[in-house]
């Protein structure tokens, strides 16, 4: 399995009259094609990680590699570069743009990468749209959607770039129980049928339970990394 993440000691610390830790000394390896949760308690640090695993934020301490790259070492426009060709986010709450249709929402991504003509985006956005059981829905805005067809719109955004990496920060997390099962369903299968890496964050532990491995943070440390037991029928280490 190739290595997508590597973090040794990552920390980010708030220098306020007093300092706020949100994460300290995380080191991690997160490879291709794996399926993480990351799970603790509210105010634990898990957004504060995903936010710097994705490149939107910068560690005061320690290093993260994407794809054996030292991002600390880039100036902010290769860690945008890095972050729109690498990353897709799919955030708890869908943060499409109200005014545009789904397809234009998707299409986003791929005009700030340019690397697609204008008709190509637009195949391409129709495309993933309608593999996420939203074909009669490409021309519709945001509010004319329902919760979970809005959240797959945000998941087929996160998309738009093929990004061998998607972070969900409580992706299912403002969803009823069926559109909850949809959407995770569809992180499942980008990674066992499209070889994407999901690092995820949840409260739910019956669908952590369901993924590969468990990040489990307690106040901006990782305290225990648990890997799921059918994961380990397939042979996958243990790595804490
Ligand atoms: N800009 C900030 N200023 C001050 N404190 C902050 C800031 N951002 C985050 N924090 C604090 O840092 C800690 C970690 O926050 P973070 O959002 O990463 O936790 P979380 O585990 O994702 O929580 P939740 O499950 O509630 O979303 C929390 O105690 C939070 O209040």
């Amino acid at each position: 399995m190739s290595t997508l993440i590597e973090t040794k000691d990552l920390t980010r610390i708030l220098r306020e009259t007093v300092p706020v830790t949100l994460v300290k000394d995380i080191s991690l390896t997160i490879g291709e094609r794996e399926f993480v949760a990351v799970t603790g308690p509210s105010g634990s640090g898990k957004s504060s990680l995903l936010y710097l695993l994705g490149l939107l934020d910068r560690p005061t301490g320690g290093t993260l590699m994407i794809r054996g790259r030292d991002t600390e070492r880039m100036d902010e426009n290769e860690r945008a570069a890095t972050r729109l060709a690498n990353i897709g986010f799919v955030f708890q709450f869908h943060f499409l743009l109200p005014e545009f249709t789904a397809r234009e929402n998707v299409e986003i991504p791929m005009r700030k990468l340019g690397r697609l003509g204008r008709s190509e985006m637009r195949g391409k956005a129709s495309e993933l749209l309608g593999a996420l059981g939203l074909a009669d829905h490409l021309d519709k805005r945001p509010d004319q959607l329902s919760g979970g067809q809005r959240q797959r719109v945000a998941v087929a955004r996160a998309l738009a770039n093929d990004p061998p990496l998607i972070l969900a920060d409580e992706p299912t997390g403002s969803l009823d129980s069926t559109s909850s099962e949809q959407v995770f369903r569809i992180l499942e299968t980008l990674v066992r049928e499209e070889g994407k890496t999901v690092v995820a964050v949840t409260h739910d532990l019956d669908m952590a339970a369901r993924m590969d491995r468990r990040l489990h943070l307690i106040d901006g440390h990782l305290t225990t990394e648990t890997i799921n037991a059918a994961r380990q029928d397939e042979g996958a280490a243990p790595e804490a």
